[in-house]
């Protein structure tokens, strides 16, 4: 991992993840919100509590038919410069919508990835939180949650290695997220000066989501499936 990635480690959680505020500029959010909400409707999939568009193809077990991620979703030169993706260029793209009061349930990104996920938000801030699976009493899997993120509009968040594989991430369905400077892992790391400081003088305050965020997450799926095609 290049050395200028390591300035931006989180290092009160386990290897590893890495928290970049003010990842991209202003005019750079507005370009990238006006491109997803200019994308054909019907590159929206409508689930329950959210909405998303994929690019670049659909990830199967036997490999990604795939197609090209337009180049305003491209951010190559950077993920090279950091070596994320070892030497590859990520070629899957998954954009989620989040209305105050929207989340998504803990889960973990899966198998079919190179095991790094990078995440840009737009439009608000959120709270990621992170669980690990464990036996109840009754020998049944639970979550158990270990510890939050607060992620910045216009930041870059990275996850790979246990952070990735062992952990499940997950965003609450609230309206105002109640923070806890306990329970906020990258507090040192934020861009936002005042937020730092309310996060570390305060033991607990709400912080409403008062705008929608989209999220930006960019993997690697290793397994692609090439067509020959006769002529
Ligand atoms: O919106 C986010 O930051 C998380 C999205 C996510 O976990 C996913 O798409 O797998
Ligand atoms: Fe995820």
């Amino acid at each position: 991992m290049p050395g200028n990635l390591e300035h931006h480690r989180i290092t009160e959680v386990p290897d590893s993840a890495y928290y970049i505020p003010d990842f991209i500029t202003e005019s750079k959010e507005k370009s990238l919100l006006d491109k997803i909400y200019t994308a054909p409707i019907p590159k929206w999939t409508c689930l329950s509590n959210r909405r998303l568009q994929n690019w670049g193809g659909l990830p199967h077990p036997k490999g990604m038919v795939q197609e090209k991620v337009p180049d305003w979703l491209q951010f190559e030169d950077i993920f090279s410069e950091y070596g994320l993706f070892g030497s590859h260029a990520p070629n899957h793209i998954l954009v989620n919508e989040y209305k105050p009061g929207q989340g998504i349930m803990p889960h973990k990104d899966g198998p079919l990835y190179f095991p790094t996920v990078a995440t840009v938000s737009l439009g608000c801030q959120t709270v990621l939180n992170f669980y690990r699976n464990n036996m109840d009493i009754d020998q049944n899997t639970c979550n158990e949650f270990m510890f939050s993120f607060l992620l910045e509009r216009r930041s870059l968040l990275v996850l790979r290695e246990d952070m990735y594989i062992n952990y499940l991430h997950g965003i609450s369905d609230v309206e105002v997220d109640n923070i806890s400077r306990e329970s906020i892992k990258n507090s040192s790391l934020l861009g936002s000066k005042s937020l730092a400081q309310k996060v570390t003088k305060n033991d607990c305050f709400a912080l409403p989501r008062d705008d929608t965020r989209v999220s930006i997450t960019i993997r690697y799926v290793p397994k692609i499936i090439k067509f020959k095609f006769k002529t």
